[in-house]
């Protein structure tokens, strides 16, 4: 697995400036209810973007009203530049799709998919190609019934690249991928990303989102609470942290924006004492992320202590 792929459109690219993904005021209802509600997205060309929520916040239907399977009630949406409603082959050709269940038959071989698919591109890739850049050579004669839960991802991944996508839509990739496959999978995107490919992903996985993403949004009840780097998510969220030491058999702690200073306060008040168990932590992504769509206290509830530095 040593190919880099590049995608053709990132040399000779119309509107270099415009986002690959342009989305104003997007809703989608069913029988009434916006399920999602008013979002906002840009995704800019060359980049990884997660886009993480919890189960029925809407992911899946904003992906695909922008890949062109569902038409949205309002908004403006531009895709590489097109609406995907009016979205022609040329259009259609530009963008890969890897949805939540596979497309790929189970009689074929894995290398007799990928020439059985060919014919639906304008320009298609060569299979082998195609077959290295996913590390499937070894499995290549194998039928797709055969393979395990991440070749048969990687096929999938294969077949969303043969008409060499600017951008590439993932549902959910590495759902049900055990760790390894995981990592394995995360190196096909990575190269992908690497040769120049915009890639569009959600995930339920946190570490998925930290590890790949240039910027990661969190959706909830179909509206966009947040966007950022991985590392700068939550924003004033990020800069609160938990300090902690261990008296006797209670843990003390104190949550606040300045830790040296409240380490400085903490031993000048007890020069002689040990601080056993102490520790000074940041609030992970997953910390975050449940506070932002609110499966987790509230940041008002420690502001109050964060302020006066009290010990609980
Ligand atoms: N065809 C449909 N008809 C009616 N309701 C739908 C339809 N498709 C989706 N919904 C509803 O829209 C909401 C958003 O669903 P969606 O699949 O976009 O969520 P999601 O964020 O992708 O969730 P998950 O993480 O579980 O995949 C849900 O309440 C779902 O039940």
């Amino acid at each position: 697995m040593t190919t880099t792929w590049t995608a053709p459109g990132t040399t000779a690219v119309a509107h270099a400036d415009e986002p690959a993904v342009r989305v104003r005021g997007l809703v989608k209802r069913y029988a009434g209810r916006a399920v999602v509600d008013g979002l906002d997205l840009d995704v800019h060309r060359g980049e990884v973007f997660a886009l993480l929520g919890p189960n029925g916040a809407g992911k899946t239907t904003t992906v695909e009203i922008l890949e062109g399977l569902r038409r949205r009630d309002e908004g403006e949406v531009r895709v590489l530049g097109d609406d995907p409603v009016t979205g022609r082959r040329a259009w259609r050709d530009r963008i890969g799709v890897v949805g939540q269940s596979t497309g790929a038959g189970d009689a074929l071989t894995v290398r007799e998919t990928l020439d059985h698919f060919a014919v639906y591109h304008a320009l298609a890739e060569d299979t082998d190609e195609l077959i290295a850049a996913v590390g499937l050579t070894e499995a290549a004669g194998r039928r797709a019934a055969t393979l395990s839960g991440g070749q048969r991802r990687r096929l999938e991944v294969a077949l969303s690249m043969q008409g060499r996508p600017d951008l590439l839509f993932l549902d959910e990739p590495t759902t049900g991928l055990d760790p390894v496959a995981r990592r394995q999978f995360w190196t096909v995107l990575e190269r992908l990303r690497d040769g120049g490919t915009t890639i569009l992903l959600t995930t339920h996985y946190l570490d998925e989102a930290a590890h790949l993403a240039d910027r990661v949004g969190v959706i909830d009840a179909g509206r966009l609470v947040d966007v950022a780097p991985p590392d700068r998510m939550g924003g004033e969220r990020r800069r609160r942290s938990t300090v902690r030491w261990r008296e006797g058999d209670v843990v003390r702690t104190v949550v606040t924006t300045e830790p040296a200073a409240t380490l400085r306060a903490l031993l000048a008040s007890a020069p002689r004492a040990d601080l056993p168990d102490l520790t000074v932590t940041r609030p992970s992504l997953e910390e975050i992320y449940l506070e932002l769509v609110g499966a987790a206290p509230a940041p008002a509830d420690v502001s109050h202590t964060e302020d006066e530095g009290v010990l609980r």
